[in-house]
């Protein structure tokens, strides 16, 4: 568990501690670092153990997927992130009890993984504007939708479309999504047709366009209509290339990380994740 994700208070942390404590054959870990959650799932790997549940947001569940690619292990999800996005294309219950029951009662099933250079993600991953506001929200104190829409409102006064190299052809684009699932998190679908264990990813672009039109992309956005806006383009493949005039800046599954390199390789490792929920 990430005693850091999203915006749970200590009264809900500590009633999963009290539901957990009572599981038969199963341990809590708190995570006391970035990173820490990777190598809880791998040494979990090691052990043979049959489920490593990622109590936690999309970065929790990066992290613990991560130590699991490949593995006979599989990725639990008890949501309790800012936006949630992958249990939400999963179909696994918000509420904590209901989704304590969902991952002790359903069989697991197998996934896509899908890769940046060498960077695993398991929902959306993307550069330009995205990127921006993930590392905007990265450094503020609070979570939730309201800090991510605040931060989202302040980075777009100030962002300028940028010119990629994709696939050998230069466009100028405001953000660029990958996409293994349909949503970036809070039902903020930016790929209402991606499937997440059909070997492909979806790369989802978002052209300029002019201010007025933000509300009416905010709500395709959020009503799953965003492929029939005039600004948004959309392909399907098993992978595609980018390059940029500078150093990306990227996020993987809304954790931001700057690269040192303006090359992107985006792949796909085809039902590669053994994961309990409803692809
Ligand atoms: N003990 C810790 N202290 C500080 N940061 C931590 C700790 N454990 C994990 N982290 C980091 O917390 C970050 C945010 O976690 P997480 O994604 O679960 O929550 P969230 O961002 O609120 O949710 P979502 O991704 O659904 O929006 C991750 O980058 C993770 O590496």
């Amino acid at each position: 568990m990430n005693p850091m994700s999203g915006t749970t208070t200590l009264a809900q942390k500590n009633k999963i501690k009290q539901i957990v404590s009572k599981l038969p054959e199963s341990q809590l870990f708190f995570t006391e670092y970035s990173g820490h959650a990777t190598k809880i799932a791998q040494q979990a790997v090691r052990e043979g153990i049959a489920t490593v549940v990622a109590i936690g947001g999309d970065g929790t569940v990066n992290e613990v997927g991560k130590g699991l690619i490949g593995s006979n292990t599989s990725l639990g999800i008890i949501p309790i992130g800012s936006g949630n996005g992958l249990a939400r294309h999963l179909k696994i219950p918000l509420k904590i009890e209901k989704a304590i029951q969902f991952v002790m009662s359903q069989p697991a099933v197998l996934m896509d993984v899908c890769f940046l250079n060498d960077i695993p993600f398991f929902c959306t991953a993307g550069v330009g504007f995205d990127a921006e506001v993930a590392h905007e929200f990265a450094k503020q104190n609070s979570r939730g939708l309201k800090t991510y829409a605040r931060m989202a409102l302040k980075s777009f006064r100030t962002y300028k479309s940028e010119t990629f190299q994709i696939d050998n052809e230069d466009k100028t684009v405001f953000a660029i999504t990958f996409a293994n699932a349909t949503q970036y998190g809070n039902n903020a679908m930016i790929s209402p047709k991606s499937k997440i264990d059909d070997g492909l990813i979806e790369m989802v672009l978002l052209k300029p366009f002019p201010f007025g039109a933000a509300p009416i992309i905010g709500v395709r956005l959020f009503r799953g209509t965003l492929p029939n806006s005039r600004y948004i383009e959309t392909q399907t493949s098993e992978n595609f290339s980018l390059k940029a005039k500078k150093d990306f800046l990227i996020h993987y599954d809304g954790e931001p990380h700057q690269l040192s390199t303006n090359e992107l390789s985006i792949s796909i490792k085809k039902q590669s994740l053994k994961v309990v929920g409803n692809v």
